[in-house]
């Protein structure tokens, strides 16, 4: 369970206030208008932003003072996920520690999850020498090999065609979401929140709001989401 208990952050001149519990389990889509705040929120879960008040818990543990790195929590950001000088099977390999020497276990770990993602025999190439889906899916990999509970996708598949961004969001439901991970995705396409995700929560005017039932937000949105979604 995430709980994010009378949070206050702010990052200049700019305030947002969360109360929510989040049960584990599934994609929540994060939505609201450009600026709202989506990222903000995923920086102080993720450990780079320290709250100006308020409490993250994770399983009633609070976060507080625990670098990003000790967090139960993985990040994928739009771009800048892989090392560019690192191979890929090196880059999936830094889920299971900073060592870019792995043992044959961890090799065959590493084997497993790049097949999962479709990348089977891809391991020592560099991200150079794949597509973007294909990087993508590399990232994807790493956050899949890392075991942590919590993910936190920040748009990692905005610059993807939307039959390719379809296809990753299948696999973050397939794969990702197995085993009782809770997934916290940004999208800015009520159609991907429709598409992967049960529940919704929303950011703006300076609130956190949700998480609700994705159905019933796109159906009836609340006057902060109207004219964002253009309704
Ligand atoms: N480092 C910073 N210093 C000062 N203000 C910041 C900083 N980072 C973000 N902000 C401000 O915080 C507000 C929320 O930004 P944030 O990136 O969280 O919004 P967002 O909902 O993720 O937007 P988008 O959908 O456009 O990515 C914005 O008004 C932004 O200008």
């Amino acid at each position: 369970m995430l709980t994010l208990e009378a949070l206050r952050l702010r990052q200049g001149g700019f305030a947002l206030a969360a109360d929510a519990e989040v049960p584990p389990g599934g994609i929540v889509a994060i939505v609201g208008p450009s600026g709202g705040g989506k990222s903000t929120l995923l920086s102080a879960i993720a450990g780079f932003l320290a709250p100006e008040a308020g409490t993250v818990r994770w399983d009633g543990r609070d976060l507080a003072g625990l670098p990003p790195g000790e967090r139960p929590v993985s990040i994928l950001f739009q771009d800048g996920n892989l090392f560019p000088h690192l191979t890929v099977a090196q880059n999936v390999g830094l889920a299971l520690g900073p060592r870019l020497r792995l043992s044959a276990e961890q090799a065959g770990r590493v084997d497993t999850v790049l097949s999962l993602v479709g990348l089977a025999g891809r391991g020592d190439d560099r991200p150079g020498q794949l597509s973007g889906g294909q990087q993508s899916r590399a990232a994807l990999a790493r956050v899949l090999l890392s075991g942590r509970p919590l993910i936190l996708l920040d748009e990692p598949f905005a610059a993807l065609g939307p039959a390719l961004k379809d296809e990753m969001l299948d696999l973050v439901a397939g794969e990702l979401a197995a085993d009782g991970r809770l997934i916290l995705m940004v999208s800015h396409d009520p159609q991907d929140a429709l598409r992967v995700a049960e529940r919704t929560m929303i950011v703006a005017d300076g609130r956190v709001s949700g998480p609700l039932a994705t159905a019933e937000v796109m159906a009836d949105p609340p006057p902060a989401l109207k004219a964002y979604l253009g309704r």
